[in-house]
């Protein structure tokens, strides 16, 4: 079923919405595990990695102390649980990016994202990323997929620390201020229904994506329009 949707700006959520979770927790956590030790310990003088670690240990109740050792079971634990924590987020993003520029990365889009995307943006419709995963990380991520780089189609990028968290409606008035446009003038794609519901709480338009074989697939979407691929969405740029 076709859902026609006129709107300045499509903000899209990562995982579930444009690359399947797999991409996520088995290629990228995977990639991440063995290294945020030694990202840690071999970049003791760089102040993003000295903050994150001492979030880490705050958020997880460590005394400041708390070797890297300590510090990495907790991350790894974070990670089994995806817990979305900010400073993972940052650590992951910075590992990340490294092996995305060593060509040891490139991740794997739904087949039907580039192509909706690219057709979305060549029509004048502004295209912006909201994810849990730091903006580095989706700068990084956008720019190396089996599609090409696509970071050319986003004007803006949100996460947690520049939006705030993304089941709280707060983040969303935050974003579309900053983007100085209307809330009705936006549309919000994710397949998490909290998401959805936190963005249309702030006056977002809203499309779930309900995709076969994904963590959300039958999930209640309640009064969210959804489908399971963006091939249906038809979107028309807002003058
Ligand atoms: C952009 S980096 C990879 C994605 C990631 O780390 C993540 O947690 C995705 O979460 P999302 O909010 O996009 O579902
Ligand atoms: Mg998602």
């Amino acid at each position: 079923m076709t859902i026609p949707l006129t709107t300045r700006w499509v903000v899209v959520d990562i995982e579930g919405t444009v690359t399947a979770t797999e991409q996520v927790h088995v290629v990228l956590y995977d990639y991440a595990r063995p290294r945020l030790g030694a990202w840690i310990e071999e970049h003791p003088d760089d102040q993003e990695v000295a903050s994150a670690v001492r979030q880490v240990r705050e958020l997880a109740g460590l005394p400041a102390t708390a070797g890297v050792d300590e510090v990495v079971r907790v991350l790894h634990e974070w990670m089994d649980a995806d817990r979305k924590a900010a400073p993972l987020k940052t650590l992951q993003g910075l590992v990340w990016q490294h092996g995305y520029a060593h060509g040891e990365l490139t991740i794997r889009l739904f087949p039907d994202a580039a192509p909706a995307l690219r057709a979305w943006h060549e029509a004048g419709t502004h295209l912006a990323v909201f994810s849990s995963g730091s903006v580095a990380a989706q700068i990084a991520l956008f720019g190396h997929t089996t599609d090409g780089d696509l970071t050319g189609l986003f004007s803006r990028y949100f996460d947690t620390v520049n939006a705030g968290p993304k089941r709280e409606k707060p983040s969303y008035d935050r974003i579309a201020e900053e983007l100085g446009t209307a809330p009705e003038g936006i549309a919000f794609l994710s397949d998490v229904p909290a998401e959805l519901d936190a963005a249309a709480a702030a006056g977002w338009r809203t499309v779930g994506l309900a995709r076969p074989g994904e963590p959300f697939a039958d999930a209640d979407f309640g009064p969210h329009p959804t489908t399971d691929s963006l091939a249906h969405l038809q979107v028309v740029p807002q003058r």
